[in-house]
Parts: structure tokens; sequence; C-alpha cells
């Protein structure tokens, strides 16, 4: 974890209690790269003095997960490999009756400042005082576009093929009030005031521009909860984001990021007959899915029956045919009476890179919780979130299979659905999407 004291002058001091925050919370300050989702533990002691203290005294340093700072600036948006985050929001916009392309532009620019802002910790009068004695605490803000952005702002022509509506899976059950959307953020961080606060300041400066559509919120393991880091686990209680692409892996960026053009490997978005448009590079593309988990019926099977669905032990995530959580699975490995130990149906088998012609996919979700029906039922479940190059290359071909036939469809529902075109990431003095508004 590096000290950072770039900011020590910081110009956001117009209050004598923002002066002395400003001050311990750039004390420490740790940079986070990009790191496989789930790869990279963060902080995994401490955090009670930083938070116990109303105002920490001058020179206190941040606990280590209030301290961690993710860069704004890069090749790619934040919040794709950054490491998962305990907290998260999604939401959704539409552009205002008479917004167009000028009034975006200036909104992906307030935005992005603000983003840009709050990422290094640097809160201030304009904000309200929610997130003030913490430091950054890996907070990450993402933007995207959906379908019908590119023709209320008359850039239609930019539209990517990729962002071409996904095909109706006949299981589905989405809600479209809860669906797609004209622009798409998406916030984390590891504190949960911190992670509010950038989502109301986001909201508030949407303004007259743009209206909230959709708002959904999330949570992950908190840093430092487990003795070791560890892949992180769903409400179905399994351990979920084993076999996710690691950024070590040669075909890590090609199978996650749209390559600048003329580059080699710039195939995606070319399925369709056309490359991505250039402002789509470094880009990925976001698919979003809030899916249902019917945890009732779920918590009827018995662990041997929940592990059958999966074709993973529950407790540590290895496959059934053994070993630990990293180890490769031995599909063709039968029991006494000739069936596969890892049944045909089993959700991990199925979704595999080489059951569905190498599709692949980053999966980042964020599990929820919105209380329960009138009749008990639990409304909780997974904010599926994952990050291909093109998703008729990933999500597509992968989800027309589970729909078709996955063991775990009895147990899910996917109630609403989203595809953003995520652009690549701001430059210095850039904002998210400049390449694509002032084309
Ligand atoms: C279309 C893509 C996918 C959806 C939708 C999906 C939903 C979903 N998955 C789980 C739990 C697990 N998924 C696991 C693996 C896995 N899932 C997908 C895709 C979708 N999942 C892929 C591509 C993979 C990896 C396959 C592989 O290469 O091995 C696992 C096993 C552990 C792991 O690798 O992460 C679990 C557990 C739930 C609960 C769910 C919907 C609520
Ligand atoms: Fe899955």
């Amino acid at each position: 974890m590096a000290v950072d004291d770039r900011d020590r002058t910081s110009t956001h001091t117009d209050s004598g209690l923002h002066a002395r925050v400003e001050l311990s919370r750039r004390r420490l300050i740790g940079t986070v790269g990009a790191a496989g989702a789930g790869g990279l533990a963060l902080g995994a002691v401490g955090g009670v003095a930083g938070h116990a203290a109303a105002q920490p005294e001058p020179g206190a340093g941040l606990a280590s997960v209030g301290g961690t700072e993710v860069p704004f600036t890069g090749e790619h948006q934040p919040g794709i490999t950054t490491p998962m985050q305990a907290r998260g929001h999604l939401i959704a916009f539409d552009l205002a009756p008479g917004a167009g392309r000028k009034e975006a532009a200036a909104l992906l620019r307030r935005w992005s400042a603000t983003a840009r802002r709050l990422m290094a910790g640097r809160t201030d009068a304009r904000d309200s005082a929610v997130a003030l004695d913490a430091g950054p605490s890996s907070l990450t803000v993402t933007f995207g576009f959906g379908h019908s952005f590119f023709g209320r702002t008359g850039l239609a022509k930019q539209r990517p093929f990729a962002l071409d509506p996904l095909p109706a899976f006949p299981a589905d059950r989405l809600d479209a009030r809860r669906s797609d959307g004209d622009l798409w953020v998406q916030i984390g961080a590891d504190d949960a005031l911190v992670a509010f606060d950038a989502l109301r300041a986001l909201q508030r400066e949407a303004g007259d521009t743009a209206r909230v559509r959709w708002q959904m919120n999330g949570f992950n393991r908190s840093p430092g909860a487990t003795e070791k880091p560890m892949t992180t686990r769903n409400l179905m209680g399994q351990v979920d984001g084993t076999n996710n692409p690691k950024e070590s892996e040669p075909d890590f960026r090609k199978r996650i990021f749209v390559p600048a053009q003329g580059t080699s490997g710039g195939s995606a978005g070319t399925s369709g007959g056309a490359a991505d448009p250039d402002w789509m590079a470094g880009g990925s593309y976001a698919v979003v899915r809030r899916i249902r988990m019917l945890l009732d019926d779920w918590e009827k099977l018995s662990l041997g029956d929940q592990e059958q669905v999966i074709g993973r032990r529950k407790s540590d995530g290895a496959p059934l045919t053994g070993g630990s959580e990293t180890t490769e699975p031995d599909l063709d490995k039968v029991r006494a009476d000739g069936k596969p130990v890892i049944a045909a149906n089993a959700h991990a088998r199925i979704s595999r890179p080489d059951e569905n012609g190498g599709a692949a996919m980053l999966r980042r979700p964020f599990s929820f919780h919105d209380g329960y029906d009138e009749d008990g039922v639990p409304d909780a479940g997974l904010l599926f979130i994952c990050w291909q190059a093109d998703p008729r290359r990933g999500f597509v071909p992968v989800q027309r299979k589970l729909d078709r036939g996955d063991a775990l469809s009895a147990f899910i529902r996917h109630e609403s659905s989203g595809l953003f075109a995520v652009p690549g990431g701001a430059r210095s003095g850039e904002y998210v999407g400049q390449r694509l508004l002032e084309s």
C-alpha cells in the first residue's frame, strides 16, 4: 500500500472539518490496479479504528479498506477487472424529453468529473457529509450506453451491432420497467456509505437531463471477512466465480475487451458482419440480469442434490470429480452405475466455454436481497453482471444453452435484463464517452 501525498494541499478545504478529514484520509492511499475479479485481497484486517472515530485526528491513518483507491483513468473503465466490492448500486437512466447529444455530453462530463473526484476520496462541500470520514474505499464508477441512447442522441450510425437487443429466452420472466435504459451506471465500493454517496451524487447531477428508470442494490462479502482471501459465495451458498477467465490468461483481453481497430485479435464485433466502432476501443459489453433465486425450493434439496445441480462441492467449490476448487473437472468420469459424476445438465458443465464454442465472459455479480414478498418468499438472488468483448460470442450462446437444459433453472428466475456498451476508460482530461459524443 503506497503513501500518496499528492493532494495534501487539496483545494477542497472549505471548512475546518473538511480540511482535517482531507489530511488524514489522504495519508494512506493504496492504489488498486486492474486485477482479476476476486483475485486480489483488499485490506485483510483493521478498519475498526477508522470507523470508530467520528472525526479522525489529523495524521490518523485510514484502515486499509478505506484507503484503497482505484484509478479512474486508464485503458478500460474501472469496475470491470477491479476486485469485487462489498457494496454495489446499479442505476439506469432515460434521457429526459428534449435532451439530446449536447445535454448527454454535458452530463457525461459532469459525471466523469464527479466519479474521478469521489474515486480519489475527495468529498467536499458539494457533497452531503455521508462519505466525509471515509477514504476512497475502492469506489468505482462505470458508465454504459443502452441501445435506445443512440437514437435519442442522433448517433444511430455509431451504434455497435453487438448492442442489438438480446434474443428472447423462453424461460425469461422479464419486467420491462426494470430492464434496459439509455444510460447505465455501476457503482461499487467496500463501504456502503461511500457507495451510497456516489449514487446520490450522480443521480442528483443527472438533473433535468436524465431520469431514473430503475435502480438496484447489491452486496458481496466484505474484504477481511474470511481468514484468507477466497472466491465469494452467492445466496445459494455456492462458491461462485471460480472458473472466471483470469487476466493472466493469454486470451483474456480478447475475450473481455474490444480491441482498437486495426490491432491483432480485432475480431470482436465482427460476427454480425461489422467491426465495433472506434469509440468502443478498450470497452466491453455488460449484460445485466436480475436473477431471483427460489430459495425456499433450493433449500429443500439435500446437500447431495444441490451439488449435483452445479457439479461442484458446496463446501469448497471443488468439482464433484475431486481435488480442490481450482482442480479441472473430469467431465468423462462415471460412477459405478455408468452415470457421469458431473451430471449432463450440471450448471458448471454446460456453461463452460468448451461446451459453447469457446463462448466466455467475466462474471462480476452482486447478491441482492429486497425483503420478502407478501407470502413470505424472499426477494433475493443475484444481480448477474457479465463482461465480454461481444455478447453474441459470450452471454448469448451460453444463456441459450442454460435456458434449454440447466439443472439450476428450476431454482432461478430471470426478472430483468439489460445490455450496455461500456466505452473504454477516460484518458487524463477526458470524460467517459467523449470519443462517441464528440465524434
Ligand atoms: C449466461 C451465463 C450465466 C448465468 C445467467 C449464470 C447464472 C448463475 N450461475 C450461478 C452459479 C454458478 N455458476 C458457476 C459457473 C459458471 N456460470 C456461468 C455462466 C452463467 N451463470 C459460467 C460461464 C460459469 C463457468 C463455467 C466454467 O467455465 O467452468 C458456478 C461454479 C463456480 C464458478 O466457476 O464460478 C456457480 C456456483 C448462479 C447461482 C446463477 C444464477 C443465479
Ligand atoms: Fe453460473
